[in-house]
């Protein structure tokens, strides 16, 4: 067998220079063009796609508006102090620039549950079922096909949307099968989407509201987050796509390329800091406490409003019926609240009747949350991160944490961890049965293959993975296991490429040694 060495030194992907001096904001240029729908050469069109076109002059957007008119709102939200009791009179128009409540504390987008309680849960199923799969503007999307509970107030015109939401849940089937003797697995793909992370959801409602805000004549001149590379992304693009300025904030070689270009190549306006992700987050919330730029960090409550939509999603999915388990890795800790309001909001307004239960998974290098549960709730500590494959949530000190806990004890839910060698091996085993998932994503499942060797979760029980990023963003991380390049890791399960001559006999030898290792079907 000939060496396997397998992925040349020369293919090596080299560390991006991120003060690289080409790598300086320009303008983006627009190029305009326009499509004739009445070119004479063209076929017409099929009867039945004719019949219910709208005029040919009348964009989507149009059509919302037009229809819009003989629709009547009657739905509110406002933000509240979070976790405030049902006396509490603070509270704040979606249409105030506030991140804080006046203690200093976390907001949340508090819904008008008496007005949706007028509605009973077979409504709104049916509701939100007919809009799955269209393309009216603005229900198309999967976040705004759940308008009601997510921004009622907001005129759809003002909406920014890439139609995203709708992600695929996919069966683990083989996964299930060959790793854990499970026959009810699946993985919500939440970064199947417009720029690959779970991102979207909440970009499209926050940066949605600002585009409303700015209409409104607010002080926003920009939208601004810290960012491990995600966050950055889909606010350049949605921002992009509004024409509104963003500014991202990073810290200076500690995210993939794939995810450094995103905001570059969206025309944002980057900054490379050389700290950590906390480091830029400090700075990002002192930054706009002074200028006119909007955070677009989930401190935000209205980021968490569109995030909440995957749970909502994922019970629509099974024909809203609760699935057991639902694990999603965690790192500021806005996401794990955004799917425990998400359920808990199907299950008060009749749509399901249970909960199910959440865990957290965190990377053992980043894993203030789990150290606090552990505890006993006792004692919360940010810690200093370390660097880890899941780059994404190599963060210490998360600034959601009071929401995670809340969520996590009015569910029952548990945190686990994953070391680095786990997490890798976990996508790595992932990888091997078709999917293509990210580190992160890795430690979701490490959390997975822990509860079920411990029997916490059964072979028969319905369990959902979250898949949070899409793989194609860390491919580094996937050629330095598969060279097995990776200090003090066995790399298990390793599948380097095989370097052969080109010549018949020695391809045909590796061939058969191949063939023969492998049980007939
Ligand atoms: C890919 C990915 N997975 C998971 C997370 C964790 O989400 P949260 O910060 O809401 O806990 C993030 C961002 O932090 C992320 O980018
Ligand atoms: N993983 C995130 C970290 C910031 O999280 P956020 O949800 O508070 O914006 C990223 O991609 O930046």
């Amino acid at each position: 067998m000939a060496s396997c060495s397998l992925f040349h030194p020369q293919t090596k992907i080299k560390p991006f220079n991120q003060n690289h001096p080409r790598l300086t904001y320009r303008p983006p240029t627009v190029i305009s063009c326009s499509f004739s729908t009445s070119n004479p050469s063209s076929p017409p069109p099929p009867a039945a796609a004719s019949k219910n076109r709208r005029a040919a002059d009348e964009n989507i957007r149009d059509e919302a508006r037009r229809q819009r008119s003989t629709t009547n709102n009657t739905f509110s939200a406002k933000y509240v102090p979070f976790n405030a009791g049902p006396d509490s009179p603070e509270f704040y128009s979606l249409d105030e620039i506030v991140y804080r409540s006046r203690s200093g504390g976390l907001l949340d987008v508090q819904h008008d549950m008496e007005s949706l309680k007028k509605f009973d849960g077979a409504y709104w199923r049916d509701l939100f079922d007919s809009r799955v799969g269209k393309t009216t503007w603005p229900y198309g999307s999967g976040v705004w096909s759940k308008k009601e509970w997510v921004l009622p107030e907001i005129d759809p015109d003002d909406i920014v949307s890439a139609f995203e939401g709708n992600s695929n849940l996919f069966w683990a089937e083989r996964f299930g099968k060959q790793f854990l003797g499970m026959n009810d697995l699946w993985v919500k793909h939440c970064g199947i989407s417009h720029t690959g992370s779970f991102k979207d959801l909440g970009m499209t409602v926050l940066i949605s509201q600002v585009n409303r805000l700015r209409k409104m004549k607010r002080p926003v001149v920009g939208v601004g987050c810290a960012s491990t590379g995600d966050t950055s992304a889909a606010l350049s693009a949605y921002c992009a796509s509004a024409g509104i300025p963003s500014i991202v904030f990073l810290p200076a070689n500690k995210i993939s390329i794939a995810q450094l270009v995103q905001p570059i190549a969206n025309g944002a306006f980057v900054l490379s800091i050389d700290t950590d992700f906390d480091g830029c987050m400090k700075l990002i919330r002192e930054v706009t406490s002074e200028l006119p730029i909007y955070l677009a960090n989930s401190l935000n409550s209205l980021r968490l409003e569109g995030q909440k939509t995957a749970a909502v999603e994922i019970l629509q999915q099974f024909d809203w019926e609760v699935p057991d388990w639902v694990i999603v890795p965690g790192g500021n800790l806005g996401n794990i609240y955004a799917f425990y309001k998400g359920f808990k909001m199907c299950h008060e307004l009749g749509l399901v009747d249970r909960m199910p239960r959440l865990v957290c998974a965190q990377a053992a290098n980043a894993n203030p949350l789990y150290l606090y549960y552990k505890s006993g709730w006792k004692d919360f500590k940010a810690v200093k991160a370390s660097t880890t494959f899941a780059s994404a949530i190599q963060i210490g000190d998360p600034v959601s944490i009071d929401r995670a806990v809340y969520a996590l004890k009015n569910c029952n839910g548990i945190v686990e961890e994953a070391t680095e060698e786990e997490l890798m091996d976990a996508m790595a085993q992932a990888d091997s049965t078709g999917m293509f998932i990210c580190p992160h994503t890795g430690v979701a499942l490490t959390a997975l293959i822990k509860l079920r060797n411990s029997g916490v979760i059964g072979p028969l029980d319905r369990t959902v993975v979250v898949s949070t990023a899409h793989g194609l963003k860390f491919t580094q991380s996937k050629i330095d296991y598969h060279s097995k390049e990776i200090k003090d890791m066995a790399c298990r399960f390793a599948n380097p490429p095989v370097q052969v001559k080109a010549d018949f006999g020695a391809v045909m030898d590796v061939l058969k040694k191949y063939l023969g290792s492998k049980a007939p079907i």
